[in-house]
């Protein structure tokens, strides 16, 4: 059997990821293609709990990256890697992208950490595409805003930090520029989805 795909979405608060994400699954279903829909922090019970701390509670920047990959490990460990190995397709919003954008780029942890934690987490594994959602903080922000939900802990930060998440974003989309596709988020949504229709059928035919 084939092993399945791992698709990621990236980018920062208020880029769009949320609709998008259901109108790939619902894609990839019509291609008769089984697929699982997951979160970062999160995915596993024991990654729901770690991400209400994560969103809720203050720590240190350090504690949160190792969190943020503990996460990730029992994601990995206790269904990202069955359901790829059983032939199925997973759908994530945010991997470790987002650590690099938000703990590195907006938060200043050192890069060498990072990928001692990278490199100790999923050595060698990397998601086969990841669709990163750019577009300037103050668009972000105004779209967040407008949903009326309580911000989080990240969602309450300033727009100089979401400056440097976005520019670490695309600092990581060069060094990885066949795996991450930037798209221009900043468009009506029907154009978005074409580009991701587009970029998703050649990764079924391929
Ligand atoms: N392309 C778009 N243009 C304008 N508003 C959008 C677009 N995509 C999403 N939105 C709106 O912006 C808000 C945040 O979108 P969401 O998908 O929750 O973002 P994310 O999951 O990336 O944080 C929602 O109210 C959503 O309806
Ligand atoms: C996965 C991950 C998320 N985050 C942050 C980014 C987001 O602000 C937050 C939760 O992501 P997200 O699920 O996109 O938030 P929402 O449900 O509000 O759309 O966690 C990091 O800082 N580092 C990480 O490694």
């Amino acid at each position: 059997m084939a092993r399945g795909r791992f698709i990621s979405f990236e980018g920062i608060d208020g880029a769009g990821k949320s609709s998008q994400i259901a109108a790939t699954l619902a894609l990839l279903q019509a291609r008769g293609i089984v697929v699982e829909q997951s979160r970062e922090p999160g995915g596993t019970p024991v990654g729901e709990r770690l991400r209400e701390l994560l969103l809720h509670e203050p720590m240190d920047l350090e504690t949160e990256a190792i969190l943020m990959f503990a996460a990730r490990r029992e994601h990995l460990a206790a269904r990202i890697e069955p359901a790829l190995a059983a032939g199925r397709w997973v759908v994530c919003d945010r991997f470790s992208d987002a650590t690099f954008a938000y703990q590195v780029g907006g938060r200043g942890l050192a890069r060498a950490k990072f990928d001692v934690l990278e490199a100790w987490v999923h050595p060698g594994f990397q998601p086969d595409l990841t669709l990163l959602f750019d577009l300037p903080p103050e668009i972000a922000a105004a779209r967040v805003a407008s949903t009326g939900a309580d911000p989080d802990r990240f969602e309450r930060e300033q727009r100089d930090f979401f400056v440097r998440v976005r520019e670490a974003y695309l600092e990581r989309a060069r060094m990885a520029p066949q795996r991450i596709r930037v798209l221009d988020a900043n468009r009506a949504p029907e154009l978005i989805r074409a580009d991701i229709e587009r970029i998703v059928a050649a990764l079924v035919g391929a």
